[in-house]
């Protein structure tokens, strides 16, 4: 088993509203192993920032334990939070500094090396734009530059809670495709986001949260599995219908056959005179993962 960067358990936070006692988070476990970038997806309202402000030292856990890389926090977040680097708001940039220098100044302030500049601008995509007035960023470009401070300070660990928020496609594309290299580099990324495609492009293992809960966990081709249905395509699909069901299967109205043995279903049709156009495997995605272990569960739970 690998090391684990983030481990939580039995993670609570409630909150006193004037509604009452809102929890937040409840009991939830989270396991995130280093190297790779882990996707922390739940719908809004789930209890993802709340997690990520509890890990960060950001928030009061209520009940539970917490650790990062193997040391217990809030109680040795000091010791490890060097290694950490977290986009968690919006970090505030001088608008009339270009993108470098806002980098250069924040460099000087941590006692990070100039050379940490200039790596940061080429690993989140900056490089022929970094001199440009920061105020003349695209949003994607400001967001890639508040990437770009967290890695300043060479992070093991980076935690981006939902950095695509609020961003064209375009937009998406560019941090997307700076959080793969950065996985890539070896760097353990745990990325927040209720968007299922940019989970599944870019993350090679995932959590599902609702209402504050762990639904699942684990490498994404494992929570994806492996395809079980069939599409399929015949002249009659009632005769089909039939044929199958004594067989043993059952076909659904979208012509679907739900089997692990595709090759019975093309004989009993075949054998029966119904000759195939189509069978195609379907491939569940992370959406109808994420849809089925999530539906209902949008808000914050009220107790
Ligand atoms: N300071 C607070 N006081 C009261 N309730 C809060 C507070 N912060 C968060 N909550 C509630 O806790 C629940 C979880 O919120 P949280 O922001 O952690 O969810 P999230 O998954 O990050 O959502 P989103 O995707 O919308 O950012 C929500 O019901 C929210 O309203």
């Amino acid at each position: 088993m690998s090391e684990l960067v983030i481990e939580a358990s039995g993670l609570r936070k409630e909150f006193r509203t004037r509604q009452g006692l809102r929890v937040a988070v409840s009991d939830l476990d989270l396991a995130v192993p280093a190297g790779g970038v882990h996707g922390f997806l739940g719908p809004n309202g789930s209890g993802k920032t709340t997690t990520i402000r509890m890990l960060l030292g950001l928030a009061h856990a209520t009940a539970g334990s917490m650790r990062l890389f193997g040391e217990p926090v809030p109680d040795r977040l000091p010791s490890v939070i060097g290694r950490v680097g977290a986009v968690v708001e919006s970090p505030k940039f001088a608008p009339h500094f270009s993108g470098r220098q806002n980098l250069t100044l924040l460099a000087r302030s941590i006692g990070a090396p100039s050379s940490r500049v200039d790596a940061a601008v080429e690993t989140v995509g900056l490089t022929g734009r970094d001199r440009d007035r920061f105020k003349t960023y695209s949003l994607g470009m400001k967001q890639r530059l508040a990437i770009a401070a967290t890695l300043l300070k060479d992070p093991a660990l980076l935690i981006l809670d939902e950095p695509t928020n609020g961003l064209d496609p375009a937009g998406i594309r560019e941090i997307r495709d700076t959080i793969r290299s950065l996985g890539e580099s070896g760097v353990t990324v745990l990325l927040s986001s209720h968007i299922l495609a940019e989970v599944q492009q870019v993350c090679t293992s995932a959590t599902i949260i609702g209402q504050g809960r762990m639904l699942a966990s684990g490498r994404v081709d494992d929570l994806v599995g492996a395809s079980t249905s069939y599409r399929v395509a015949v002249p009659d699909p009632e005769a089909a219908r039939r044929v199958l069901d004594v067989a043993g299967f059952h076909l659904t109205d979208d012509l679907l056959v739900e089997t692990d043995r595709p090759a019975e279903v093309t004989q009993a049709l075949g054998a029966a005179g119904i000759w195939l156009s189509e069978l195609t495997p379907v491939r569940r995605d992370l959406e109808s993962v994420f849809l089925e272990l999530t539906s209902g569960t949008e808000m914050g739970a009220e107790q």
